[in-house]
C-alpha cells in the first residue's frame, strides 16, 4: 500500500512541483489555511499549523510529512515568522511525534546560510569556475530574520530527532522556478531548482533511510555553492537540470 503522507503549504508553489509529479505516488493528505481553488489528490484539509487541534486530526494514520507551510518572504517580519515558521513548525512536529510518525521533511532555505554570502566572495562564488562550496556541515548563518526561523525549524528537527526518533531532513532549497532558470540573476541561477528535481528530491525524502539530515534542495547547476554530495549519498538524489543549460 502507498505510505500515507501529509503534505503543508500543499497550496503554494513548492507543493505545487511536488504534486505535479508525485500526485499518484502517495495517499495524500493536503494542509493549507488558503481553501483549495483547483482540484487536488486526496483530501484537503483547511486549517492553520498552529491550530493544534486541527494538526491532530491531519497526523491520524500518517506516514511521513512534507512541512512546507509558512511564510517564506525573505523580508518577512519577527511577529510572522515566530508564529508561522517557528511556533507553526513546532506544532506540527509536536502531532508528528505523538502520532508515531516515521519520517518528516522540512523545507528549510538557502536564507538559513545567507550570511556566508560575504562582499569578499561575491558575485565570484556564483560563478562557475569558483569553488567555494557549502557542504550542510556549516553552522547556519543567516541572512535576515526568515533565515533565523529556517535555523530555528532546523534546530527543532534535530531535537525532536534525538529526543523520539524520528527522522528528520532538512532541505535547505535554493530558488525554485517553473520551467526556466531566474533570468539575468547569477545568485537565483546557482542556487535554481528546477520543478522536477524538487518534486524527485522530496520523493527521496519519503523513500529514502536517514537518521537526521541537513541537504541543499538545488538543481546540478555549474554555477553551485551548494554541495549535492550528501544529498545523492543518502537520500540517492539524482537531478536532472542544469542552470547552465538554458540561455
Ligand atoms: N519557493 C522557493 O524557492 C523556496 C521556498 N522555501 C520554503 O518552502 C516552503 C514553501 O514555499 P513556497 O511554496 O514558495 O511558498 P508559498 O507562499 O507559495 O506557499 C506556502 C503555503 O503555505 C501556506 N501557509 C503559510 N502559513 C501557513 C499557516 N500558518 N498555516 C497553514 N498554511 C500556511 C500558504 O497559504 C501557502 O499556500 C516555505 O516554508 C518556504 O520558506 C525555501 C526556500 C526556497
Ligand atoms: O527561501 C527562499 O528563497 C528563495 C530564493 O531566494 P532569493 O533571495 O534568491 O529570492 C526565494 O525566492 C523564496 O521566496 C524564499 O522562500
Amino acid at each position: 500500500m502507498a505510505q500515507s503522507v501529509l503534505l503543508t503549504g500543499a497550496a503554494g508553489r513548492v507543493g505545487d512541483a511536488i504534486l505535479g509529479d508525485l500526485a499518484a505516488e502517495y495517499e495524500w493528505r493536503l494542509m493549507d489555511r488558503d481553501p483549495p481553488t483547483e482540484d487536488y489528490p486526496g483530501e484537503f484539509v483547511v486549517a492553520d499549523i498552529t491550530d493544534d487541534d486541527a494538526v491532530r486530526e491531519a497526523m491520524d494514520g500518517i506516514d511521513a510529512v512534507i512541512h512546507l507551510a509558512g511564510d517564506p518572504r525573505k523580508t518577512a517580519p519577527w511577529d510572522s515568522v515566530l508564529t508561522n515558521n517557528i511556533d507553526g513548525t513546532q506544532t506540527i512536529f509536536e502531532a508528528a511525534v505523538d502520532a508515531g510518525v516515521e519520517k518528516f521533511a522540512f523545507a528549510s532555505s538557502n536564507h538559513a546560510v545567507g550570511h556566508y554570502e560575504t562582499e569578499d566572495r561575491t558575485p565570484d562564488m556564483y560563478r562557475a569556475d569558483d569553488d567555494y562550496l557549502l557542504d550542510g556541515t556549516e553552522l547556519p548563518r543567516p541572512g535576515n530574520l526568515y533565515g533565523v526561523s529556517k535555523a530555528a525549524g532546523e534546530s527543532l528537527g534535530r531535537y525532536y530527532h534525538d529526543e523520539y526518533g524520528i527522522a528528520v531532513v532538512n532541505v535547505r532549497i535554493g530558488n525554485l522556478t517553473k520551467g526556466h532558470p531566474p533570468i539575468d540573476y547569477e545568485r537565483g541561477q546557482a542556487m535554481w531548482l528546477s520543478y522536477r528535481d524538487c518534486a524527485h528530491l522530496f520523493d527521496r525524502c519519503v523513500k529514502a533511510d536517514y537518521d537526521y539530515e541537513i541537504v541543499y534542495g538545488i538543481s546540478d547547476n555549474d554555477r553551485k555553492y551548494y554541495s549535492l554530495e550528501r544529498a545523492k549519498d543518502v537520500l540517492g538524489y539524482e537531478p536532472q537540470d542544469n542552470s547552465a543549460h538554458h540561455d
